[in-house]
Formats: C-alpha cells, sequence, structure tokens
C-alpha cells in the first residue's frame, strides 16, 4: 500500500512540474476570465478539458506534450499507461525519443487505421459480452482509441459499454475480472476513506458516479459487482459529454450483498456478508462523503446511481444541501422523459396538461419523472403542485396508489395517493384512468400485455408508450410488440434500445429514453459554471435544450428523441443551458459567466485524437 500510494504521488508530482508548468499559463487564460474563450470567441487555445491540471486534454494535434518523466525513463512504461500510450501509432521520431525502439513491431499505423482494424475486431465477436471484453481491456490499453471508437461509433457501441450489455457484465463481472476498474471502498476501509481515494493516481477530479450495487439496472443487488455502471456511465461522461478521463472517478461502496447466488459465488470480488443497513451503512456514506469534499473541494459533482430506493432518495435529501450531487435514476431519468414528453406534443397535439399519465412502477425513476412533470405543468399554467399532481398516477407491485393506501406508503408514494377506489391490475387501472401517456419504470419485463397494449390503442389515436425498464430483459415490452398491439399507431421508446421496425412497409424507429442523454451534458454545465448545486430548474433546462433538438425529419419517423449520433452536439447544447441556468440562479461560482456558453462548452470538451510527444 504504501509504496503504491509514493508511486502515484510521484507520478502526479512529475506530470505536474513537466506537463503542468507547460500548459499552466494557457490553461490559467483560457479558465479565469479575462481574456475568456467566451469573450473572444477566438479559436486560438480552444480545445481544453474542463480543469485540465495536467494539459494533456488541452494540447491540440499540433502542439506537442511531454508525457511523465518515469515514461521516458522506460518506454515499456510508457506502452503501458493507457492515458499516453498510442501503440502502433508512436512515430519513429516518438520511437526514439521514448525509448520505445524495439518494443513494437516496425509498422506504424494511424489512429484511423487502428480504429478500422477494431471495428472490423469487434464485429466479429458475435456473443455482446466478447465485444464488451474487448472494449473494457482496450480502455486499459489505449484511452484515447478506446474513446475514438466510441465517439466515431455511438449507436454501435453504446449497447455494448452501456446498457444492455453492462448488465450482463455486472452480472458476471467476478468471472470476467481481468484490471480493477475504479476504486473500491468496503466496510473495511471505514476510518480510512480519505487515505483510499488520495490513493487514486488523479487529482483534478470533476465527476465521482458512485454505487453501492443495491439496485443495478433492473437486475436487484449485485453487490460489488455493480463497478461496471459507474465505469459505463463515465465513459459516456467522456465520450458523449466531453469531460475529460483524467477528471473522471467510478466509485463502488461495497456494503455487502444480499444477492445469495453471489453470496455462494467462488468468484465474486465483494466482501462476504449481507449488507450493512442502518447507522452503520450511514456512517461510511457519511465518511465517504466528507472525504470527496475534503480531497476535491466543494465543485466535484458526486452522481448517485443505482441505489436502492430506501436509501436514493435519502441520501439526495440529505447531501444535495451541502454537497454538489445528482441522483441520475430519479432526477436525469425525470429529465430525459420530460424532454421526450414535450418534444411529443409536437406528435399527439395539445400541452402536457392535457395529458393524463399513469406509470407501473413507483420507485426512484416513477416519483422521480412524475414529480418533474408536475412541476413542468405547473410552471406552465401556474397551478399549484397539488393540483398538477393530479394528472399523474403511479401503479406499484400493490396496485393503483390511492387515498385508502396512504398509511403504509412510502414517503415518496404519498403525493401520488389520489382519490380513487383500489384498484390491483395494470390493465384496470388503464381502463379506469384512461391515460394518454403510458411509462414502465418497475424494473419488470413483459409486464405491458397485449391486453394492456390494446387497452391503449382502444383509449387512444396515438398512444404514447415508454418502456424504460433496462436491460433489454426487463423491458415491460418490445418496439415491435408496442407497434403491432396498436396497429402502428403507438410513438414508443425505451430504455435499452430496440431496432427500427417495419409495420406495414412503414419504417417505425423506437427512440431510446435514456438518462444518457441527459446526465453527460447536464455535468458538463454544471462542472464548466462551477455551480456548487443542483436546483431542478436546472433539470428542466435540460429537459427543454434536449426537447428542442428533435428535428422535423426525426418526427416523420415517429421518433421524440434525437439520434445518438449527434450526442456530443447535443450535450453541448445542453450543458450551455444547464450553465445559463446555474449563472440566473446565482449559483455559479466561475466568474465571469461566459458570453457564448455552447461555444464554450464545445472548447471544453475532450478530444480522444492523439497528441504529439516531444
Ligand atoms: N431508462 C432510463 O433512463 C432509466 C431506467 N430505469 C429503470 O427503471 C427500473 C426501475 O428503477 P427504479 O425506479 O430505480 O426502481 P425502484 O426499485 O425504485 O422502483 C421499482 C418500482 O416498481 C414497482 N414494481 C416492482 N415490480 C412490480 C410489478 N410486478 N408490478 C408493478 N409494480 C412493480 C415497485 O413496487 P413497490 O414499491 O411496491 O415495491 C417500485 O415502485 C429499472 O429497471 C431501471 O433500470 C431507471 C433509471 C433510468
Ligand atoms: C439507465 C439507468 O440509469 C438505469 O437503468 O438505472
Ligand atoms: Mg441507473
Amino acid at each position: 500500500m504504501m509504496s503504491l500510494s509514493r508511486h502515484n504521488f510521484l507520478k502526479r508530482l512529475v506530470r505536474e512540474q513537466k506537463v503542468g508548468a507547460l500548459m499552466g499559463s494557457l490553461l490559467k487564460e483560457i479558465r479565469n476570465g479575462g481574456h475568456s474563450v467566451a469573450d473572444t470567441e477566438s479559436k486560438a487555445g480552444l480545445g481544453g478539458g474542463v480543469e485540465d491540471v495536467y494539459g494533456e486534454d488541452c494540447a491540440t494535434e499540433d502542439q506537442v506534450l511531454t508525457p511523465w518523466t518515469a515514461s521516458v525513463a522506460s518506454g515499456y512504461t510508457l506502452l503501458r499507461d493507457p492515458h499516453y500510450n498510442k501503440g502502433l501509432a508512436f512515430t519513429e521520431k516518438e520511437r526514439d525519443a521514448h525509448y520505445l525502439r524495439g518494443l513494437l513491431p516496425p509498422a506504424i499505423l494511424t489512429q484511423e487505421l487502428q480504429e478500422k482494424k477494431l471495428v472490423q475486431n469487434l464485429r466479429q465477436y458475435e456473443v455482446p459480452l466478447h465485444r464488451y471484453i474487448a472494449m473494457m481491456d482496450l480502455q486499459e490499453r489505449n484511452e484515447g482509441l478506446f474513446y475514438k471508437l466510441l465517439i466515431d461509433n455511438v449507436e454501435e457501441l453504446l449497447p455494448v459499454v452501456y446498457t444492455p450489455t453492462v448488465g450482463e457484465a455486472c452480472q458476471k463481472y467476478g468471472s470476467i475480472f481481468r484490471h480493477p476498474q475504479g476504486l473500491y471502498i468496503s466496510l473495511r476501509e471505514k476510518g480510512k476513506i480519505l487515505e483510499v481515494l488520495k490513493n487514486w493516481p488523479e487529482r483534478g477530479i470533476q465527476v465521482i458516479v458512485v454505487t453501492d450495487g443495491e439496485r443495478i439496472l433492473g437486475l436487484g443487488d449485485l453487490g460489488c459487482q455493480g463497478m461496471g455502471i459507474p465505469v459505463g456511465k463515465l465513459s459516456l461522461y467522456t465520450a458523449l459529454g466531453g469531460v475529460p478521463p483524467s477528471a473522471c472517478l467510478p466509485i463502488t461502496i461495497d456494503v455487502g450483498t444480499n444477492n445469495e447466488k453471489l453470496l455462494n459465488d467462488e468468484f465474486y470480488i465483494g466482501i462476504k456478508q449481507k449488507r450493512a443497513t442502518g447507522q452503520e451503512y450511514a456512517e461510511l456514506l457519511e465518511e465517504f462523503m466528507t472525504a470527496v469534499k475534503q480531497n476535491y473541494g466543494e465543485k466535484v459533482l458526486v452522481q448517485f446511481e443505482d441505489f436502492a430506493n430506501h436509501n436514493a432518495f435519502e441520501l439526495l435529501s440529505k447531501y444535495s444541501k451541502t454537497h454538489l450531487v445528482f441522483n441520475d435514476d430519479i432526477q436525469g431519468t425525470a429529465s430525459v422523459v420530460l424532454a421526450g414528453l414535450i418534444s411529443s406534443l409536437k406528435l399527439l397535439g395539445g400541452q402536457l396538461a392535457d395529458h393524463t399519465f399513469l406509470f407501473l412502477g413507483a420507485g426512484e425513476a416513477g416519483t422521480g419523472i412524475a414529480e418533474l412533470i408536475a412541476l413542468e405543468i405547473s410552471k406552465k399554467t401556474n397551478a399549484p403542485l397539488e393540483e398538477t399532481r393530479k394528472k399523474v398516477w403511479l401503479v406499484d407491485s400493490k396496485g393503483l396508489i390511492v387515498k385508502s393506501r396512504i398509511g403504509s406508503l412510502q414517503h415518496f408514494k404519498k403525493p401520488w395517493a389520489h382519490d380513487h377506489e383500489p384498484i390491483k391490475e395494470l390493465v384496470d387501472a388503464v381502463k379506469a384512468i384512461k391515460p394518454t401517456v403510458l411509462i414502465g419504470t418497475s424494473g419488470v419485463g413483459k409486464t405491458f400485455t397485449r391486453e394492456v397494449v390494446e387497452t391503449m390503442a382502444s383509449l387512444n389515436e396515438k398512444p404514447l408508450i415508454l418502456a424504460l425498464s433496462n436491460p433489454t430483459s426487463q423491458s415491460e415490452c418490445t418496439a415491435e410488440e408496442a407497434y403491432a398491439w396498436t396497429k402502428g399507431r403507438a410513438i414508443f421508446a425505451s430504455g435499452s434500445p430496440f431496432d427500427p421496425v417495419e409495420y406495414e412497409k412503414k419504417l417505425l424507429v423506437p427512440g431510446q429514453a435514456n438518462n444518457a442523454y441527459i446526465f453527460p451534458g447536464f455535468g458538463l454545465g454544471l462542472i464548466m459554471a462551477g455551480a456548487i448545486r443542483v436546483h431542478d430548474d436546472m433539470l428542466l433546462a435540460a429537459s427543454e435544450a434536449l426537447a428542442a433538438q428533435v428535428t422535423q425529419e426525426n418526427y416523420d419517423k415517429g421518433m421524440i428523441y434525437p439520434p445518438f449520433t449527434n450526442i456530443r452536439k447535443i450535450s453541448a447544447n445542453i450543458a450551455a443551458k444547464v450553465a445559463a441556468k446555474v449563472y440566473e440562479l446565482g449559483l455559479a461560482s466561475n466568474l465571469p459567466r461566459p458570453k457564448y456558453l455552447v461555444k464554450y462548452a464545445e472548447s471544453c470538451m475532450y478530444s480522444p485524437l492523439y497528441r504529439s510527444y516531444r
């Protein structure tokens, strides 16, 4: 442990002295107001990463940079540092300068050619999990190439590094485990969490995604093996939102697992005990949150991910008062769904307030979305929240949430207990409530049965059906079912991707209603502005920014989200609107406010292109 810490410390020191000194003055100019990028709109100096401490993200392709000194002394080490490794793309000059002669075969490939080869190789794997493993190996070997590949082939590779494949990867994480990724903080580290954070080699952390693995997608408690989720989410922060990889830190808090299968699995990577709860759990989380602030300061964004709802709401409510925290499942999901609802009005007609919403599933995602819908309607109509909430109905595992159940409801369900007789089955709730929009957030697959969907179709000319549960196995219904059972009339989007469906010679394109549209740009916006707290109005701003980017061409295909192909542009626009809201609310600490926020967001985004080494 000692030698590792010292190694990391030296590595940091050297990187800061060598590269930091080179880039420091340039960065200061860009970041610290005065003559800012945004003011001048000049191209000079653009291309920097957010808080790019070491300068490597800031250097454009034509600027040279020096990798850390230990690498200069040993080309072997340089080849094994994913941050700087370029594999066969090292030039003759670099091979000489960095002691790489003989350590590589003679061929020199461009990054484009390396990418072409990898795409071909990946397509040869028939098993999605094998693609996932190949991608993770690449990430550990050559970060720039990993991100170039992901950015250039986002539609094809999102389902590999993210849902649905990441779900299977988490289930089998122990068996496929090769390189440790992210930071593991278990009950054994109690009292030493600050020390653990200091073992991480990067200091300029801007975003932490943390899970305790208790509700991984709709797959339940996967304990320590939930690590695949923060790793995947942060890959998207970089690829989709442009936050530099060196500024991202995936963390798994291991308090045990109640998953018997994992407890009996000889390859399980976590601590083999039942989950700690109550005071023991709260104390570990408190130590973690305190250590995070102490180590990284006030402005680090902590994204809570895939916690079970009995902890998630409380953690969010507690730490949103003292930290920059965001719960992706509650808030990110709400924002992406609201965006889809706003854009769907172009197809459905009317205003949001004219619609009736019914949810299957009343947990984090369900009640999070419900609350943001009610808030948006309230803002648009000036009606009080108590009134606008009445447009929204939820069904949980016990049936429709109604007043007579209020005594036994969890606190986050209580606002949704409206006057109605109890109803047990979803299909009966659909018949009674007559929703225009049906949203699945139950985590249980195949729950939008033929009867449910046909009832929606009998009530609505264009039923809007969102099957949000992940991964694909948990989707409430498939795209094909939604279109077939509504005779092609449904507007459909799902949490995990489905292929387009041909229905009666018409190509119907389902959307992917996934918080991946929101959190990368949302986080970038917070970081850009130096936000110190998250506010609901920022979520609304993100929703409106996303909805505004759906084109007529998209609508013509029945889509309510833009395709992921342009996601970096989309994220920059979301970031700009979020940052603008942060400034407007007086919650920004990066002053003065850049004038051209979209341009500024773009200038902050990480580029995966190789840099030349001197
Ligand atoms: N597309 C996206 O971007 C996102 C998708 N999700 C997905 O949403 C799903 C739910 O996540 P989350 O809200 O965090 O989970 P929670 O555990 O917080 O909530 C699940 C809810 O579903 C209810 N439920 C479970 N089984 C049934 C059933 N058979 N019939 C009716 N209701 C049922 C539960 O009822 P009860 O309260 O009675 O137990 C609970 O209210 C997951 O699959 C997740 O992957 C989540 C976030 C983002
Ligand atoms: C997408 C996501 O965050 C989830 O399914 O939990
Ligand atoms: Mg999640």
